[in-house]
């Protein structure tokens, strides 16, 4: 069952120590099928040179393992929040890398310092409030995901496909597992450029809107002409 999500699911989760965001096994990707409504994701602790499309592990959406012999990631009940609350996501990444990792610790959003940003995400990349004691204590991977929803009550997960767990990491998403693991590699990117713009210039600020709209509209708007579109 799943066959082809599962290749796709592997080949995204062997993407992430090739794009350099995981250490060790830092990190997992799911995908999620809409017909079945299950989900496909890494089973928890393997590492990458060692998967197999095999050991994927399906649940349903209420975190039922419904196909495999492993078990689930440990981020499986934050992955499935997303997939009940993001409508048309595909695919969710979750990594500890270095760079956006810091920005989580720090407990800041990343402004858009440029146009690279620009090109991915509308605007700053948010930091989730810190989870409660409670909350960590009583369901922590619920609450994770919980929080992510509660930051994005005003903003378009479509225009923003990721976000900063306060004190923890970032997670990604996209309209499927490849997709997903690529705003995961810009995130990174974005995250390790304004700590170093920050460096060069305390003082910067974020680029203006018509320049963010220019180059987020360019690629992601409803006339999008970048690459070979338009
Ligand atoms: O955030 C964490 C641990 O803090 C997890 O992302 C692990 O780093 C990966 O867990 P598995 O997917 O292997 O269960």
């Amino acid at each position: 069952m799943l066959e082809q999500l599962k290749q796709e699911v592997l080949e995204a989760n062997l993407a992430l120590p090739e794009h350099g965001l995981v250490t060790f096994t830092w990190g997992n990707v799911s995908g999620f099928d809409k017909g079945s409504e299950l989900v496909v994701i890494k089973p928890s602790g393997v590492a990458y040179d060692e998967l197999k499309a095999d050991d994927m592990v399906v649940v349903d959406l209420e975190g039922n393992v419904v196909e495999g012999q492993l078990k689930p990631s440990s981020d499986t009940a934050t992955h499935l929040i997303l997939y009940k609350h993001f409508s048309g996501i595909g695919g969710v990444v979750h990594t500890h890398s270095p760079w956006a990792t810091s920005w989580a610790q720090a407990g800041r959003a990343i402004p858009a310092l440029g146009t690279t940003h620009a090109d991915y995400y509308y605007g700053e990349v948010p930091c989730t409030r810190p989870l409660t004691e409670d909350e960590i204590e009583r369901a922590y991977e619920v609450e994770t995901g919980n929080v992510i929803i509660e930051t994005f009550k005003e903003l378009d997960p479509r225009a923003l496909p990721g976000v900063l767990v306060y004190g923890h990491a970032p997670f990604n998403w996209g309209k499927n597992p490849k997709e997903a693991v690529h705003n995961a590699v810009v995130l990174e990117e974005v995250a390790k450029m304004g700590l170093n713009t920050f460096q060069l210039n305390a003082a910067v600020q974020p680029i203006d809107q018509f320049l963010l709209d220019k180059h987020y509209l360019r690629k992601h708007g409803a006339n999008a002409y970048y690459g070979q579109k338009g």
